[in-house]
């Protein structure tokens, strides 16, 4: 056949295609809206349908089926009405677009070649056994994604199932019309990859199904390791293959895996927005989406101020020369280190011989019950006793403890004077409670005397009901009762365990410190490290580094907090959670799964994990036999160019391969003073428009050197900016001001550096924030400077960028 030929006979294809959808819809349209109309139906008469009468128990027992079956026949209809909606929006999803990819598949021993057409549904022929469009997420489907033409095969249930390729087609559909087709036969979808990667940055991250890559496919597609770590240079698709792998769960587990048991933890609340509506797009609902700093206000927010990550960059970036810095890194990093972990599990265990604290009860200026009384009780318990069941005994036991001192309080003098001072809704409550308890008493009178005829005995001694005593005595028990509420419902939520203390008390002295958590060493600077602690603790605040252990050893006390309801667990950006993170988000969720996606090489925070190589702590903590890890090496965000020019930022970026895609060169500015370089930026911003580019960002090091870059470009006339800050909440095209830290994960369509000096990145620990900054950028990239350049720099070679040198005399590179 002829080109022409085959694009006519697709063409064709895809018209009869197109029409069964559009004939199918519109058959679904009028039995949506009856189901919609029987379960509204059903729900307006659902009580004309049941007579209730409970005057008998068998009358009662008949309401009650009644009642049972009325909404067994509701919740049916309406599972049929969900059913068919999802049904007619699979198919509408499908209309457009039915399918992107075709293969021509020969199973061994057969003569029958099949054609396996691809898209976001399935769609049945009439007689639901033939398959006009394969769901992606199919068995079948898999050899799209793995297989060249020749031999192929994928996984069932039953088996793998072995057979030829005889063709391997793609195609963009738009409108039921074929824009384009082609026939693969070397690398997936390079060229239909070619067209997608070089369109424009959205405001929102889109779907890759049409051009997942194998690499990415094992990673979607991966059902066995408890723990699945992705490592993957920047830009090489990892969000993307996670949010596509969640599809995949959802489709493959749909009997039994709701969107909600799937937990995505993102960098930032803006993070959020960015990917939010790639589950809708593919036709599932979104997974329940948060940040780590969320949790930890949660939990912790009520008692303490918590920093939050962006602080603590801030610091790091901001506060070098202060005293104190090098301390307050030592103890991130040792706050995060798999010696502290071992050590607060240390500590704990210790805490059951020795050191608890405790908050003694106050009531009205007076100790009701000291510490000092909680601590014998507490270590009088049965040595076996673990931590937390220790907890939940010293707890019962102060609950009865105040049930018998409120009944002593009842004779206190105050509990006379407040008599006193009553208002009528508490007389009226009390009498309420008296007429209730005359009724009770006036039956028993009956009932005795009743008994007394039938029973022929003589009734005892007539009771005597003395109203006044009893409404003395009930007011009484009122007042000691609303007063020692407080103090109930702080022994219930624990607030007698000073677990504030507990941690507080770690950060003394030295040996004390080694003694309490049997470490042989502490870290470097520690009596710097105990200081700022103590002095932040001082204020009831919290450093983040300080946040993860802090809970962790909360709950080692007062009893793990557990969530057994979810499934499977993504972290994005996963090199920048700390090891007590993980271990945290493993104990919370003993039942999931984890997903982490991360790369090393943008690893900016001082609590970073490894998740390179199989002695990453993060596998030991699950163990080597439950993880998979997977390397992703191509990058696809960037063009060519710019992965070139990124790669040699990073020691060991020689492995990052780009994807052939052209653009310019990364383009250095070297300018005079400010005002120059909101000169050139405001030109540069515009001309970058003008080329049609809608996604820009100006990205800076630190959220103040963003604020005034802001403000200097909107003086200057510069339209349509806005300040990112980590409260911004949406993602949107137009011209960002953003932090490099905040740009986590996201990109655009062209980079302005604002500031490439070896005054911003200068120092070894701002190389990866300088690399992520660059790696932001899918087609343009500008870095602008007022002289030298960051010497990250000098990894990168003359002939991957150009330069335009603005003043005489000054250097190009640094
Ligand atoms: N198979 C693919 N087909 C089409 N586009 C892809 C594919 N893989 C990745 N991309 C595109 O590459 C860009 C980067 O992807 P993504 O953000 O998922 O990468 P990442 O590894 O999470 O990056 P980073 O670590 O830098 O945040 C996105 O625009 C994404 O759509």
């Amino acid at each position: 056949m002829t080109n022409e030929q085959v694009w006519q006979a697709e063409q064709e294809r895809l018209d009869s295609v197109a029409g069964k959808l559009r004939a199918r819809i519109a058959e679904l349209e009028p039995e949506a809206a009856g189901l919609r109309e029987q379960v509204t139906d059903i729900r307006k008469r659902f009580w004309e349908e049941v007579t209730v009468n409970t005057s008998t128990e068998e009358d009662f027992e008949e309401t009650f089926f009644t009642i049972q079956q009325q909404a067994a026949v509701l919740s049916e209809r309406e599972r049929s009405h969900r059913q068919l909606v999802q049904q007619w929006q699979n198919l509408n999803r499908l209309l457009p677009s039915p399918y992107f990819g075709r293969i021509d598949f020969r199973e061994d021993g057969s003569d029958l070649t099949e054609r396996i057409y691809i898209g976001v549904a399935s769609f049945l022929e009439e007689d639901g056994m033939d398959f006009l469009v394969y769901d992606w997420r199919t068995p079948i489907a898999s050899m799209y994604y793995d297989c060249l033409p020749g031999a192929a095969a994928y996984d069932t249930p039953g088996g793998l199932i072995a057979g030829t390729m005889e063709l391997k087609r793609q195609f963009r559909i738009e409108d039921g019309q074929i824009r384009h087709l082609f026939d693969a036969n070397v690398t997936i979808g390079d060229e239909l990859l070619q067209q997608v990667l070089g369109k424009g940055a959205d405001a929102q991250m889109k779907s890759i199904v049409a051009t997942i890559q194998k690499e990415q496919n094992e990673i979607i597609r991966n059902d066995k390791s408890r723990l699945l770590v992705v490592q993957g240079a920047a830009g090489s698709g990892k969000t993307s293959a996670a949010l596509q792998r969640a599809a995949y769960l959802l489709y493959r587990h749909r009997n039994t895996l709701r969107a909600d048991q799937i937990v995505l933890f993102s960098p930032n609340p803006m993070f959020n927005s960015y990917v939010s509506t790639v589950l809708p797009e593919l036709g599932e609902e979104n997974m329940q989406q948060t940040t780590f700093q969320e949790y930890l206000e949660y939990w912790l927010g009520s008692s303490l101020t918590l920093e939050d990550p962006f602080d603590q960059m801030e610091y790091m970036l901001a506060e070098q020369a202060g005293s104190g810095y090098e301390a307050r890194l030592e103890g991130m990093k040792y706050k995060a280190s798999e010696s502290y972990l071992r050590a607060l599990g240390q500590y704990a265990k210790r805490l059951e011989t020795t050191g608890m604290r405790f908050n003694g009860i106050r009531f009205r200026d007076r100790d009701l019950i000291t510490a000092e009384q909680m601590t014998t009780r507490f270590y009088s318990c049965d040595p076996s006793i673990r931590l937390a069941n220790r907890v939940n005994l010293l707890q019962e036991w102060l609950l009865r403890e105040l049930s018998l001192l409120e009944r002593k309080e009842r004779e206190a003098l105050w509990v006379q004077e407040e008599l006193n001072y009553l208002d009528n809704e508490q007389y009226a409550e009390v009498h309420s409670q008296l007429h209730k308890e005359r009724s009770v008493f006036d039956f028993g009178e009956r009932y005795e005397e009743v008994r007394a005829k039938l029973t022929h005995e003589r009734r005892g001694d007539e009771g005597d009901f003395d109203y006044a005593e009893r409404e003395e005595e009930l007011l009484r028990a009122g007042i000691v009762k609303e007063s020692f509420k407080p103090l109930r419902r702080s022994v219930r939520k624990l607030a007698f365990l000073d677990v504030y203390g507990v941690y507080a008390q770690l950060f003394g002295d030295a040996a004390a410190y080694r003694e309490m958590v049997g470490e042989p060493a502490v870290p470097a600077l520690w009596p710097d490290i105990c200081k700022q602690t103590r002095e932040k603790l001082a204020r009831f605040e919290l450093f983040y580094e300080d946040a993860t252990p802090y809970l962790y050893l909360k709950e080692l006390i007062e009893g793990v907090r557990t969530n057994t309801e979810v499934r499977h667990v993504f972290v994005d950006e996963g090199q920048d959670y700390s090891l007590f993170q993980y271990a945290y988000l493993k104990r919370l969720f003993p039942r999931a799964r984890m997903t982490v996606l991360g790369d090393f090489g943008q690893a900016i925070f001082a609590q970073a994990t490894d998740l390179r190589e199989s002695e990453s702590p993060l596998v030991r903590l699950y163990g080597e036999s439950e993880t998979t890890l997977i390397r992703l090496v191509r990058s696809y965000r960037s063009t060519r160019e710019i992965v070139e020019f990124t790669k040699g930022l990073l020691p060991d970026g020689e492995e990052i391969v780009p994807f052939e895609r052209s653009g310019g060169k990364p383009l250095l500015m070297t300018v005079r003073n400010e005002e120059e370089r909101i000169v050139k930026m405001t030109a540069a911003l515009a001309e970058l428009r003008e080329e049609g580019f809608a996604t820009l960002a100006v990205i800076t090091k630190t959220a103040a050197e963003s604020a005034e870059a802001y403000e200097r470009l909107t003086a200057r006339g510069c339209e349509n900016l806005r300040l990112v800050t980590k409260e911004t909440l949406f993602f949107e095209k137009g011209v960002m001001v953003i932090p490099a830290y905040l740009a986590k994960g996201v990109e655009f369509d062209a980079v302005l550096i604002n500031d490439a000096s070896p005054g911003a990145y200068g120092r070894e620990s701002e190389r990866k924030l300088f690399y992520t900054a660059c790696t932001r950028a899918m087609h343009r990239l500008q870095l602008y400077s007022t002289g030298a350049w960051t010497p990250f720099l000098s990894g990168v070679e003359d002939s991957l960028y150009e330069a335009e040198q603005q003043v005489e005399g000054y250097p190009v590179k640094g």
